[in-house]
């Protein structure tokens, strides 16, 4: 791990759109990504392979402490791969079931401390883009910009719908509002990192930004603070 190497932090709730922004930002400066949701995704997605109860916090630990995991880096008009095990999943962790698990597991002090290496072991040069629940509160604390983006439920649940609309089937725009609430309430509720803005953090409402304007934000605030060179 290298600890010179500069960290931007994208927090927020499930759908403010911290992912799709991320990934551009690495992509633009040309630094590494850590999509953190992933990671507890995919313990819970393991966990339901290898028959793990989503409570049982001892083997849930050691799963998570033995996940065999490669995270492949986007190309050119290619999104990061992740591969478990030996399987490509880049695709089937992402459903609202593997991220309301997610969300179980993630409320689990020791599976919070089995994945905390992993994800510093991220921070590498030229620089990294992290984006989660925690990352400017708890996983990456002296980081140099820390945004917390935000977008109203309804929103969130209208971005999400037309994501899967056509490509899952019975999704429906009052289910997918509910889950995001019920998440929202998890994430935010549990006593150990909840989801909460860090205090020296940019608080940034996508309700009415496009993706570009939310990048357009973020990359003045990157030159204020001239972190990418
Ligand atoms: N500002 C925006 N305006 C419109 N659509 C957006 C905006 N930001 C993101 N989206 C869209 O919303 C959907 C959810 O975005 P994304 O997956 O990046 O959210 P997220 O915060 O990473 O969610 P999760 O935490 O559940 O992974 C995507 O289809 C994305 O293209
Ligand atoms: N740093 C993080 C990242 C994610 N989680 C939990 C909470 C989320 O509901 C779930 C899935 O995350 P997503 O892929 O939707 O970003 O994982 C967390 O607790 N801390």
């Amino acid at each position: 791990m290298n600890n010179i190497a500069p960290v931007i932090t994208i927090d927020g709730p499930s759908g403010s759109g911290k992912g799709t922004v991320a990934g551009i930002l690495a992509k633009r400066l040309g630094w590494n990504l850590l999509d953190s949701g992933a990671l507890y995704r995919l313990l819970a997605f393991a966990a339901h392979n290898h028959g793990v109860d989503l409570t049982n916090e001892e083997l849930l630990k050691k799963l998570a402490a033995h996940l065999d995991v490669q995270f492949i880096a986007a190309t050119d008009g290619q999104l990061q791969r992740i591969i478990l095990e030996g399987d490509e999943v880049s695709d089937v962790i992402r459903t609202e079931s593997v991220g309301s698990g997610a969300s179980q597991v993630a409320a689990l002090p020791a599976v919070r401390e089995a994945l905390l290496q992993r994800q510093r072991a991220f921070q590498e040069t030229p620089g990294l883009v992290a984006d989660g629940r925690d990352m400017g509160t708890v996983v990456f604390p002296n980081a140099p910009l820390k945004i917390f983006l935000t977008a109203s439920a309804e929103e969130r649940a209208r971005r999400r719908y037309l994501q899967l609309k056509g490509k899952v089937e019975g999704v429906s725009l009052s289910s997918l509002l509910d889950e995001i609430r019920a998440r929202d309430e998890r994430d935010t509720q549990r006593a150990v990192a909840p989801l909460k803005p860090a205090a020296d953090a940019i608080q940034l409402d996508s309700t009415e930004l496009s993706i570009d304007q939310v990048l357009e934000r973020i990359m003045s605030e990157i030159a204020i603070r001239d972190i990418a060179g």
